[in-house]
């Protein structure tokens, strides 16, 4: 097997689907401590992407190596996330009736063994770490609020609150800012460049000026491969870009 310092490294994935290829020959590598946004048209295989570096969808061809040498090709959806690995869908499935709180307390908490967390309860160190998810995510004045009465972009930053209490290295989020208003989606790249301080990131999204306020490297991908790479400058301004996603 090959060897990289890359924090999730793809090496020529490839997945079919009744032999339509949704990933073809894929390949992509995450800094340690990096933040990367994947941008590209429908059906570009962003979303495949993300199941097979979860392990919900298995790969035909092609490694999927996390911190050089797990092979998550090997793993199950479980083990990846006990490797580290969070993923954010893009719907936000917060629960509606309990407390914004309560619900970080819920993270935390499937966060330990189902054995270990019966008799869980949280600690002084447990309620700083709540304390500080709820500053990064801007919900600390809402904290006994329930969080179905959250708008919705509270509603997917409350999302990503739950993520932080299970303590991922990696965040993989899709399409966090659809369905926000401007404020909310200038606030959620704040938001996420913070968490980059602590974590690395992959988030998929089409919301160009949202890319753009990340500032961070972008990936396009198209008909499951690398089309283009780079600042979003040049990505935005790369011709096959253009003519396959900016342009329509
Ligand atoms: N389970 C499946 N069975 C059959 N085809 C699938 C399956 N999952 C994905 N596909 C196909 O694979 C291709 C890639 O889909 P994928 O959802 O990864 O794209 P995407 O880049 O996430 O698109 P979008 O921006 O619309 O979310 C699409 O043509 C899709 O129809």
């Amino acid at each position: 097997m090959r060897t990289t310092n890359a924090l999730l490294y793809l090496n020529g994935v490839s997945v079919s689907f009744d032999g339509f290829k949704a990933l073809n020959n894929l390949s992509l590598a995450i800094e340690p401590g990096e933040m990367r946004a994947i941008i590209g048209p429908n059906g570009a295989g962003k979303t495949t992407m993300m199941d097979v570096i979860t392990g919900k969808t298995r790969p035909d061809e092609g490694d999927a190596l996390f911190e050089g040498e797990r092979d998550l090709t090997k793993l199950d959806e479980t083990e990846i996330a006990l490797l580290g690995i969070g993923r954010k869908f893009q719907k936000p499935t917060v629960f509606e009736m309990h407390s914004v709180e309560d619900n970080l307390l819920l993270a935390l908490k499937s966060n330990r063994t189902a054995r270990a967390a019966i008799s869980w309860k949280p600690n002084a160190e447990d309620a700083r770490r709540i304390d500080r998810i709820l500053d990064t995510i801007r919900l600390n004045p809402a904290r006994a609020r329930l969080a179905g009465s959250l708008s919705h972009g509270q509603k997917q930053w409350l999302e990503i609150g739950m993520l932080l209490g299970q303590e991922p290295k990696l965040l993989l989020v899709d399409e966090p800012v659809a369905g926000m208003t401007d404020a909310e989606t200038m606030q959620t790249a704040e938001l996420l460049k913070e968490i980059n301080h602590e974590k690395s990131v992959v988030v998929v999204e089409h919301d160009m000026h949202f890319v753009r306020e990340l500032g961070v490297k972008v990936t396009c991908l198209h008909e499951g491969s690398v089309l283009a790479e780079g600042s979003i400058d040049q990505v935005s301004t790369n011709e096959r870009v253009v003519e396959v996603y900016l342009g329509r």
